[in-house]
Formats: structure tokens, C-alpha cells, sequence
């Protein structure tokens, strides 16, 4: 029986985001998978479920409350999980959050005109800013939320995760805006900076790596993914949805110069769904696995070099740790 546990799963649209369309695509895949949905909103979850099980009428589907940018829920979400089961085959870091971002319209005309409007288009470089907050904990909410929230969960699950004699995987949705030039390690909260997205996308590749050097003998398998541009709550956060509609035959035309316009829930989550299918020891550790869609529509996996080292990655992974002492001290 495979075990998979599923971080920011609402329902929130019609149409759901990345996590939905995987949960659907993993029960076509195999209707025997267990899952488990860990969501902020109780109504909103249960209408995932919902909207599950009208497809799959006999999914093993249960939902466990959590707000991954809250460091009590994430305890208290963990301690829940490891009472309901003894083992995880899989844990997909999926939650994630781009608050009040601001597309900067110059770059953009600048960018189309410059020779690098591809990179431009798939990474999104250089247009986007975001205004964070301060969490209850006293941490920057972006970091919280993409980052260490996820970090802390990946830790108070570990008895689920290793086990001998079996591998177990977790797969973070990163993305293609991940930069190194946008993350410091001497500000790995990101607080004096405009681009808190980026740096904590570019956190998660780095912990990735760092995982997979800390837990590989353990039996515990990191990767992270790319899913492309999306259409979903968070990209209606930055253009509003009806634009979007509107530019949709631009963003087809675009598609065929680059394969990261996705577009889809169900095409984003290519990558998420081609790692269930891999085996966790197969997988590249500096690699990130990307969604594409050709200009056919054609969905593929492609992996891609991470910008990315051992050292940096080590140096992250301590800090980390500190804060969580300092965290369980304040808690
Ligand atoms: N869309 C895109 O183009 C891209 C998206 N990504 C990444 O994909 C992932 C999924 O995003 P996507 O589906 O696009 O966007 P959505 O906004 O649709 O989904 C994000 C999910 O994360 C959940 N979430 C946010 N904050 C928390 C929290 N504090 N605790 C628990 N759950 C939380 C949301 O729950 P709730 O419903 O309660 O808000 C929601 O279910 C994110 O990590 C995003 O950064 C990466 C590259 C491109
Ligand atoms: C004609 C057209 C497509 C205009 C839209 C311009 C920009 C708003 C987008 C171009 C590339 C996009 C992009 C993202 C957001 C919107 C764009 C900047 C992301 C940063 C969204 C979140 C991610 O994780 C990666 C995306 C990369 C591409």
C-alpha cells in the first residue's frame, strides 16, 4: 500500500491548482494509492475530497488540518499524521505562496526587445517583486511558508519517512524563477530584499540537495520539481484571471518557442506524477525535474541542471537547524 501525503491541497477554484490535478492523476494512475491532504481550510479540503471521490467513489482519501507558515500547526499536524499511520511513501512539499506581487511593465517591454525574451518568459527574471509579512513566529512569511515550515515537517515526520529496507520520497515544487543571485545566506529569510518568491525557491533546491546528503542512508530521497507556468490562484494573484483569457492564444503561439508554458493544473503536475513513477534511487540530486508541454500539447519530463552547491547547501542545512532549536525553544 502506497501512503502519500499532499501539502496545500485546497479546492479553491473550479478548477484547483497543481496539488489537485495530481491527486487526480495519481488515483487514475493507481485507485488503491492512500492519500492524506494536509490543508489550511477544513471547508475547502473536504470539497477537494469531494470532488475526488465523484471521479474515484472508493479513493482512500483523509485530510489532516495544517497551516505549513504556522510552526505550532506544523507540530501538531505531524504528531496527527504519525498517531493515523506508520509509514510515507511519498510527501509531496507543494503549498506555496507569491503575496502581493507586482510585475514590473518596463522590464517587460524592455525583455521582449532584448534577445532574452525566451529566458524571460520561462523564468519570469527580473519582472516580478513581492511585499512579505511577519508571521506569529517572528519569521518572514514567504520563507515560512515555502521553506521552513516544510523543512520542520520533513524532520517530525522522519520516523514515517525511514524505514529500513524501504525508500521513501519527498518531491518540493519548486520553480523556474529559483536564482541563486536572488538568495543570501546571510538573510535566508529574505527580509531585506524585494524578491522573497525567488530566494525561497532557491532555498528548497539547495535543501533538497542538502537532504538527500543527510538522509540517502536513511532510506530518504529528495527531488524537486518545476512546473511551468500555471494557470491557478497564485498566477490570477499576479494578472487577473480574465487577462490571462484574454492573452491565451499569445501564450499557445509562445508555447511553441518555449515548452514551460504549461498552462494546465494537469500538464504542471507532469513532473509530480513522473516521479511516483521513478525509482527515489534513480533519481539526480542536483537535478530539477521540469513539466513541458510541446507546442502539440505533448506532455514530457525533462531534468535540468541545478545552480546549486554542496557547500551552500551544508550551510543552509545548519542554519536551519539552529532556527528550529530556537523555535522549539520559543514554542
Ligand atoms: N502556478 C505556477 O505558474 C507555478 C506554481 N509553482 C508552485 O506550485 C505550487 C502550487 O501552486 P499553485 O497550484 O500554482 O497555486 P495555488 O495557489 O492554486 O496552490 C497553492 C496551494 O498551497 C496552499 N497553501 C498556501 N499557503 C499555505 C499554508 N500556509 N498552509 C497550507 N497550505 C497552504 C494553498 O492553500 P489555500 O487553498 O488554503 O490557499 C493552495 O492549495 C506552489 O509551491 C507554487 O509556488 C511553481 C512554479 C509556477
Ligand atoms: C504575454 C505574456 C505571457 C505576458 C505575461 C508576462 C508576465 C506576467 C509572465 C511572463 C513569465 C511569467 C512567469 C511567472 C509569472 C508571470 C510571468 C512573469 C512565474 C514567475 C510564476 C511563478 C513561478 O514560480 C514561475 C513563473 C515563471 C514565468
Amino acid at each position: 500500500m502506497i501512503r502519500s501525503l499532499h501539502c496545500g491541497q485546497d479546492l479553491k477554484t473550479v478548477t484547483g491548482g497543481i496539488g489537485l490535478a495530481l491527486c487526480e492523476r495519481l488515483l487514475s494512475h493507481d485507485a488503491q494509492v492512500q492519500l492524506c491532504l494536509a490543508c489550511r481550510n477544513g471547508q475547502r479540503a473536504e470539497a477537494a475530497r469531494q470532488a475526488l471521490l465523484v471521479s474515484h467513489p472508493q479513493a482512500h482519501i483523509s485530510l489532516v488540518q495544517l497551516d505549513v507558515g504556522s510552526m505550532h500547526s506544523v507540530f501538531k499536524a505531524a504528531q496527527e499524521v504519525r498517531q493515523r499511520y506508520n509509514r510515507l511513501d511519498y510527501l509531496y512539499l507543494n503549498a506555496g505562496i507569491m503575496p502581493n506581487p507586482q510585475v514590473d511593465h518596463k522590464a517587460f517591454y524592455k525583455g521582449l526587445f532584448s534577445g532574452k525574451a525566451v529566458h524571460m518568459f520561462s523564468t519570469g527574471e527580473g519582472l516580478l517583486t513581492q511585499k512579505d509579512e511577519v508571521t506569529s513566529d517572528g519569521l518572514q512569511q514567504v520563507f515560512a511558508t515555502n521553506l521552513f515550515g516544510h523543512f520542520i515537517l520533513v524532520r517530525e515526520l522522519e520516523p514515517l519517512l525511514c524505514r529500513p529496507g524501504n525508500s521513501s520520497l519527498i518531491i518540493w515544487t519548486s520553480s523556474s524563477n529559483a536564482r541563486r543571485s536572488a538568495f543570501s545566506l546571510d538573510d535566508l529569510q529574505h527580509k531585506q530584499g524585494n524578491e522573497s518568491y525567488s530566494s525561497s525557491k532557491y532555498a528548497s533546491d539547495l535543501l533538497s540537495l542538502a537532504f538527500n546528503r543527510h538522509y540517502n542512508s536513511k532510506g530518504l530521497y529528495s527531488s524537486v520539481i518545476c512546473p511551468g507556468l500555471v494557470m491557478t490562484n497564485l498566477t490570477y494573484g499576479i494578472l487577473p484571471s480574465f487577462f490571462w483569457t484574454l492573452i491565451m492564444p499569445i501564450m499557445w503561439l509562445i508555447r511553441i518557442f518555449t515548452n514551460t508554458f504549461t498552462l494546465t493544473p494537469y500538464n504542471g503536475a507532469e513532473a509530480l506524477f513522473w516521479l511516483f513513477k521513478q525509482k527515489p534511487e534513480a533519481l539526480d540530486p542536483m537535478a530539477k525535474y521540469h513539466s513541458l508541454t510541446s507546442g502539440l500539447g505533448n506532455n514530457y519530463t525533462q531534468p535540468c541542471k541545478m545552480d546549486i552547491d554542496d557547500i551552500m547547501a551544508e550551510t543552509l542545512y545548519e542554519k536551519l537547524l539552529d532556527l528550529e532549536d530556537a523555535i522549539r525553544k520559543k514554542l
